[in-house]
């Protein structure tokens, strides 16, 4: 049986064009760009062909290693040392481009787009992922912040090669992985431990304890003390959890001898990861500003949703300092330039955007009214409801952040969220640690090549399950296997588990908002699999709508940057000015099966969640602590 077909929207070469380059539109060359027909000059120079306009390198090394002798890659602004030369030998045109770093779990990349989002060029490389324990993620501070320098200079040096000068980009914006947390000290400007990533689960028994101190204790709120799981959620509109970043970081002051003494001595600065790229990108310790953009600050557990700024009572609550804080700005605003320390191609050149990134692929996906959402599928998934300038408090297992800012002066916009843990994730599991595919890419064939799952569901809790469930007790758990199955059923389930938990989350912001989805919007690197779309189509029983451009995360934090600068005429206040942005090929994907399939599939995946859930229990719990106390040992607390 052949897997279900998704329905193009526009034209059926958009699909063919999509398998021949896996993301992003199809390739733009230097001359549509130059406006450039006749040969040119680094073709008159004996250049090789130039890569593709979208050609993403997931390596360390630069794409042109190898490919150009006289222009060998050297590393950093060594790499781009070669084109000094070149540059004196021709003309590089000036144009008007916005770029945006975008740090994603797995991987950083840097967009450089025009005016309709069409991509000009890019960089992208992975970055070390440590995973010192079971449920312990963390990355290395300096990793991350080399990444970006990385492809910045990478992305330049490609610009140039076609043609265009590095002061064609006017500025950039800046989107990451939230919740991640980095400590670093005043004085030296250098980490003080690695960043614990927001995927990690070492705090439960952190958790435990403030869920214990939040009944018994409880928040000052306005001179009175509040108790209770509500009393946190009606100030910063998430719960206690393993997720954000307060619990992390209090885990760091607990373990880490350098950071406690940090904070004692008043010498510690704690942020996510854009606080970490903007302090380093505007200077380091040679002046960097500490900043945190309102998005990434309604993750920290700190954030007081309606005022936007950080409670004291909660502050007082974890334990930490006023002065370790970051000033909170808003998402699109010049915060400050690329100072020279940061050897940046760029040096200059303004920072004007940042936004988690799921609030960027919010904007990206120009959900800018009410009752508008989209999911993101990358390491985890992510769905976003647009709620406008109300705050919306779930009853039933939603979170609720902030949206985006468009301005320091602007009113905020708030959004519903449904954070799933585990998406992308899974599929790397599979390539990595199960062998059952070599490439992320191979799962369509694979999962394909079995009309249904043969009666297996893959409740893939490895962190836990997030919304709507918020189980941390819940643990991956493959059921209703049986001889018959295969590993095509395995890999078919994995992708149905992320259809069935947007599903689960979209059915509860349905039934709050008492608005019926008709379309989802979607993007992140799951997208890919035309696969995995149509599966969502079927099981959410929506239309799916994957954008032909599909780095809407990238141009999220693009849009807030060019909206500050005053670029193109974009207004973010304004949709129609965006009217022409990101428009070609878009391409919908139909549900496929009736109504009552779908409800029994619905049902099975409930059955298997049950399963799944409160799975670890007080041996497991005495495990960690055992773990942690073997961590203490080796760090000698
Ligand atoms: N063709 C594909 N089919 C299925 N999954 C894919 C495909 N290409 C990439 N992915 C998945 O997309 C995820 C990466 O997406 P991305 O949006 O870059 O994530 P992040 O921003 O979290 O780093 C990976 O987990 C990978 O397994
Ligand atoms: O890496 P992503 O794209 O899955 O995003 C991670 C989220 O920001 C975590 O909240």
């Amino acid at each position: 049986m052949v897997a279900p077909r998704p329905i193009p929207h526009h034209s059926a070469s958009s699909l063919s064009r999509r398998s021949s380059h896996a993301s992003g539109p199809r390739p733009i060359t230097r001359e549509e760009y130059s406006g450039d027909a006749t040969p040119s000059l680094l073709s008159r120079a004996g250049s090789p062909v130039q890569p593709l306009a979208n050609e993403k390198v997931l390596s360390r090394k630069s794409s042109f290693a190898g490919q150009h002798p006289g222009h060998a890659y050297l590393g950093g602004l060594g790499g781009l040392s070669g084109f000094s030369s070149l540059d004196s030998r021709r003309e590089l045109r000036h144009g008007s481009f916005i770029g945006s770093v975008d740090c994603g779990t797995t991987s950083t990349r840097f967009i450089i787009f025009d005016e309709q989002a069409k991509i000009i060029t890019e960089h992208q490389t992975e970055y070390p992922q440590i995973l010192p324990h079971a449920g312990w993620h963390e990355q290395d501070p300096v990793d991350l912040i080399d990444s970006v320098r990385e492809v910045i200079n990478n992305a330049i040096e490609k610009l140039e090669w076609m043609g265009w000068h590095r002061d064609s980009v006017k500025g950039i914006g800046i989107t990451n992985q939230r919740e991640t947390t980095v400590a670093w000290s005043k004085s030296t400007g250098q980490p003080l431990c690695n960043a614990i990533v927001w995927d990690d689960t070492r705090t439960v028994t952190v958790v435990r304890q403030f869920e214990e101190k939040l009944e018994e204790e409880g928040i000052v709120v306005d001179g009175k003390k509040a108790t209770g799981r509500d009393a946190l959620v009606n100030i910063t509109g998430i719960p206690l959890s393993t997720y954000f970043s307060a619990v992390k970081l209090r885990w760091m002051l607990d373990h880490h001898k350098d950071v406690a003494a940090a904070h004692e001595r008043d010498d510690l600065l704690f942020g996510t990861v854009d606080s970490w790229f903007v302090y380093n990108l505007t200077g380091g310790v040679n002046g960097g500003i500490h900043v945190m953009d309102v998005t990434n600050a309604s993750r920290t557990l700190l954030l007081e949703l309606k005022t936007l700024t950080f409670h004291k009572g909660l502050l007082d609550f974890f334990g930490f300092r006023e002065s370790i804080l970051p000033k909170i700005v808003s998402s699109a605003e010049v915060y400050g330039e690329i100072a020279k320390s940061m050897e940046s191609a760029l040096t200059g050149v303004p920072i004007a955007g940042i936004a988690g990134d799921q609030q960027a692929a919010l904007v990206g996906n120009k959900c800018f009214r009410r009752g508008e959402a989209k999911n993101t599928y990358g390491t985890g998934s992510f769905v976003l409801f647009n709620t406008g300038e109300e705050i919306v408090l779930s009853k039933n297992g939603l979170i609720t952040t902030v949206g985006y800012q468009a301005g320091p002066n602007s009113p905020p916009v708030y959004a519903l969220e449904g954070s799933i843990a585990v998406a992308g994730s899974a599929i790397k599991w599979l390539r990595d640690q199960v062998n059952l595919i070599q490439e992320s890419s191979d799962m369509d064939m694979l999962a394909g090549s079995v009309p249904d799952t043969g009666g297996v569901y893959f409740v893939t809790a490895f962190a836990g399950l997030l919304a709507p469930y918020w189980d941390r007790s819940a643990t991956g758990t493959l059921i209703g296997l049986t001889l018959y199955s295969t590993s095509a059923h395995i890999a078919r389930a994995t992708l149905e588990a992320m259809a069935y938990q947007s599903r689960a989350v979209l059915d509860v912001i349905e039934n709050e908002s008492g608005t019926k989805l008709e379309m989802l919007k979607v993007d992140g690197g799951v997208t890919n699999s035309d696969l995995a779309m149509q599966i969502q189509a079927n099981i959410g029983g929506f239309k799916v709508c994957r954008p032909s451009m599909r780095e809407s995360t990238a141009l999220g934090a693009a849009l807030l940057a060019g909206h500050a600068l005053g670029l193109f005429g974009w207004d973010l206040n304004k949709p129609e000015t965006l009217k022409d942005v990101n428009t070609a090929d878009a391409y919908i994907f139909e549900p496929e099966i009736d109504a009552k399939v779908r409800r029994r599939m619905i049902q099975g995946w409930d059955r298997a969640v049950e399963r799944a859930r409160a799975w670890r229990d007080a041996d497991n719990e005495r495990e960690l602590e055992e773990q942690e106390a073997e961590y203490e040992r080796e760090e000698g607390l």
